[in-house]
């Protein structure tokens, strides 16, 4: 063995016995050769010698082929690997624009980026402000902008850097004041756009639509250039995003390492039970400890990516604590790397790490954008980050060409995570899933038309920009008074801007404001549709990675209030949950069992909250009396025939009446775990109901609906990949050691009912009958 991945692999085995090996598979990447172009033609002399000079001697294709299309004037979305030079694919059009390039317009002209996070932006225009262009006058514009610099950024900027929410809050809503940049744009950048899924990405498609429709009104006509993570169906998901056809730039044409990829499942823990005396493994931050502590002792720099802030700084303060016991200087080496950290600090920490004098950190999973850091020796993984994309931008920190690297992947107690790991396939050979977002939403929709009208009166003949159903959600804005109808068009009436009341985070509805009772500080909001299982009293709210405790919710005056306490427990809400179907849009039929997707009304109620160990031991169960909220979204679900069930029926269950309940509760938590593996969502994103008679299928019934009013796209999703998503479920279950289900199969942390019933081996049966029934009635689906 002489390769360094495998050294470095050998040695984080040492520990285990051979038979008790938690790796679950490993496989070796090959190197990839980098190709590059020359520089193009329309490019300014001094824009390229500016970029050679900050160390890029030519462009790889990828950027050369997105480059050329943005200046083409086609919106472009460029989605290639970890660190494969994105930047520069807008950097080149963009600079080469404000540099005088010979585009044929008198204007001058103007660039805005929009980040989804302030770092990256401050990041970006880092970037830019260091390759000295005198012509560029780069700016950001955030919530942190003094006052005092706003009138200069509003009066001279001509590249302005900015997020999603200021777009919204600061630009859109006093347009006019920007006058000089909106009639300017040559080019709109929405990096990391992968980011823009769910909820909040359908609001960020409806806020881009609102933004080139200003700019249009300006006389300008902007080209998008998108920067996303490797995901399937690029082209599409920036055309649904951006609201216009984009082309796509997928051949990722950068250089790449050989890497190893460890798949590896913690072991069971004999001496603690969890939740109903199930079995429980070893924490993922644990044995990531361990790992990096190995890692370090070996000189390997090591990323380590782990779910929390509290997370982050426990596996390095383990660590350190281990490696200072093999050499005191060693302990020094590892550091925790978190939000909240200044910009600076955050720069010397990826100095540090990159010139080797650190060579571990932990990281949250937050933190993977932007974060300039690649060509380590290896990447530890703790939990599987939601998706295929965040995995690979997490494991892609390391490697570096030339050079042999390896990235672990630790699965948590969970089921997503236990499938992976045994089936690597659908981790290592899967294409990208599509990310998801949905700009028809009428929830998410109707607030940005209000907007809309605001900002420039609606007319009859631009509604298509917005999508089918805008002409009925006017009638109901203008018959409930939020908007009126003149013949020329709708207008917003007030004098005062409807923005502030629009969040472009949540959901719809006014959403809760977690406070710090002491301080009145602001943390954060949270969506009133799980407010009462969120941030009820008694629950621990992490914000950012910090530890809270909620004090008091107050649901009349949307207030919760929190003191900052990190006890050593968690919590977790009992709900008692109850579903209506309210429309069916789709349904088929295959051999006894039904599918539908459609409308449903969900009425849950919080009873009280557990709460548990990080080990996952329960310490109580604490009473609460909380309202009923109910919740308009969409679901997906399956309705099997009685016959079928009990056996009767050819291919039937056998299943006792007095086990159905468990097995249908069992498949339902197992699928809501693996729906992310086919939809760009978290498992929190999502719930479900199972029921042995519902009232309105009249059979026993497993429903998955989305967690947010209107849906969010992800039981269309889930409806649309029905046999490979059950498929899946079936198979993280089978897969599960463990006797009568645990967390790492049917067991869920959000369980509303305390994870009881549920039929381990049931579920099993159920999703075979299912999945035998569609397979040989449900032609399409097959
Ligand atoms: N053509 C090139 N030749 C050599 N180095 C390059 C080239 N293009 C970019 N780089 C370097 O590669 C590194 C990564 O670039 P960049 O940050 O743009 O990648 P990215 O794809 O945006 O990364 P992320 O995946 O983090 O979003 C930078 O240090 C950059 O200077």
């Amino acid at each position: 063995m002489s390769r360094q991945a495998d050294r470095l692999l050998e040695r984080i085995l040492a520990g285990s016995a051979a038979e008790e090996s938690p790796v679950t598979h490993h496989t070796r990447m090959p190197a990839r050769h980098g190709r590059t172009e020359p520089w193009p033609d329309w490019a300014p002399a001094e824009v390229i010698e500016a970029i050679q000079r900050s160390g890029i001697p030519h462009p790889w294709a990828h950027q050369r082929q997105a480059a050329d299309l943005a200046r083409s004037g086609r919106d472009v979305v460029l989605a290639t690997g970890t660190a494969s030079g994105k930047s520069l694919g807008y950097q080149l059009p963009a600079l080469s624009a404000l540099c005088g390039d010979d585009s044929g317009t008198d204007r001058a002209g103007t660039v805005l980026y929009l980040a989804p996070t302030k770092a990256l932006a401050a990041d970006q225009l880092r970037a830019i402000t260091s390759l000295g262009l005198d012509a560029v006058r780069a700016a950001t514009f955030d919530g942190d902008t003094p006052r005092s610099e706003r009138d200069w950024v509003r009066a001279h900027a001509n590249w302005v850097f900015t997020n999603p929410d200021m777009l919204h809050f600061g630009v859109l809503s006093g347009h006019s004041r920007w006058r000089r940049l909106l009639r300017g744009l040559r080019y709109i950048v929405v990096d990391e756009c992968h980011t823009y899924r769910g909820v909040f990405g359908s609001h960020v498609a409806l806020l881009l639509r609102r933004l080139r429709r200003v700019a249009e009104h300006y006389g300008a006509a902007p080209v998008f250039v998108l920067a996303s993570a490797t995901m399937a169906d690029a082209g599409e998901f920036a055309t649904r995003l951006t609201g216009d056809r984009c082309e796509e730039v997928t051949e990722d044409a950068s250089p790449r390492g050989a890497r190893t990829v460890v798949l590896w499942e913690p072991p069971l823990q004999p001496e603690i039970t969890g939740e109903n005396g199930a079995p429980i493994r070893r924490s993922a931050g644990a044995e990531a400890a361990r790992v990096l502590t190995d890692l370090v002792t070996e000189g390997a720099r090591t990323l380590v990516f782990v779910r929390s802030r509290r997370g982050a700084e426990l596996t390095a303060l383990t660590a350190g604590r281990a490696l200072a016991e093999v050499d005191p200087d060693l302990a020094d080496q590892v550091a925790a790397y978190r939000g909240g950290l200044l910009g600076e600090e955050r720069r010397d920490l990826e100095a540090r790490l990159m010139d080797g004098r650190l060579c571990g950190v932990a990281t949250t999973n937050a933190l993977e954008l932007g974060v300039d850091i690649s060509g380590l020796d290896a990447a530890v993984l703790a939990g599987y980050p939601g998706t295929l994309a965040s995995f690979w931008q997490q494991a892609g920190r390391a490697g570096r060409a030339g050079a042999e690297s390896l990235v672990v992947y630790i699965a948590r107690d969970d089921p997503l995570d236990t499938y992976l790991v045994h089936h690597p396939e659908a981790l290592l050979e899967r294409s990208f899933e599509s990310a998801v977002l949905d700009p028809g939403n009428p929830h998410v929709m109707a607030p940005h038309l209000v907007c809309a009208a605001a900002e420039l009166p609606l007319r009859a003949g631009e509604l298509e920009r917005f999508g089918e159903s805008t002409r009925a959600l006017l009638d109901d804005l203008t018959a409930e008074g939020s908007l009126r109808r003149r013949s020329s068009g709708w207008y917003w009436t007030s004098l005062r801007h409807p923005h502030e009341q629009v969040g472009i985070r949540g959901s719809g509805g006014e959403q809760i404001t977690v406070v710090e009772g002491d301080t009145a500080r602001v943390l954060g909001t949270v969506d009133p549709a799980t407010a009462c299982s969120t941030v009820h009293p008694g629950a621990v709210y992490l914000h950012q990675g910090v530890s809270y405790v909620v004090d008091d919710l107050d649901l009349e005056r949307c207030l919760a209030f929190v003191h900052p306490e990190d006890p050593e427990w968690n919590t977790s809400a009992r709900t008692v949950t109850d579903i209506t179907v309210l429309e069916e849009s789709t349904r088929e039929v295959a051999g006894g069992i039904s599918m539908a997707l459609g409308r449903v009304a969900v009425t849950e109620q919080v009873v009280g909250y557990l709460r548990k160990l990080p080990s996952g031991e329960v310490v109580d169960q604490v009473p609460l009396d909380l309202p009923e909220q109910t919740l308009e979204t969409r679901a997906v679900w399956y309705s099997i025939n009685e016959d079928l069930l009990n056996g009767r029926a050819p291919g039937g269950a056998w299943l006792e009446p007095a086990r159905v309940p468990g097995a249908l509760h069992a498949a339902e938590h197992a699928a809501i775990g693996l729906l992310p593996l086919f939809a760009t969502c978290d498992r929190w994103d999502i719930g479900g109901v199972s029921t042995a008679l519902h009232a309105d299928t009249g059979e026993a019934t497993v429903f998955v609906h989305d967690g947010h009013p209107g849906g969010a796209g992800f039981a269309d999703r889930g409806y649309a990949t029905l046999v490979p998503w059950l498929a899946a479920t079936r198979e993280a279950i089978a897969y599960c050691e463990c006797p009568a289900g645990c967390p790492s199969c049917v067991q869920s942390p959000k369980c509303g009912n305390g994870n009881e019933p549920l039929d381990k081996a049931g579920a099993v049966a159920v999703l075979d009958i299912v999945l035998g029934a569609v397979r040989r009635d449900g032609k399409a689906r097959a």
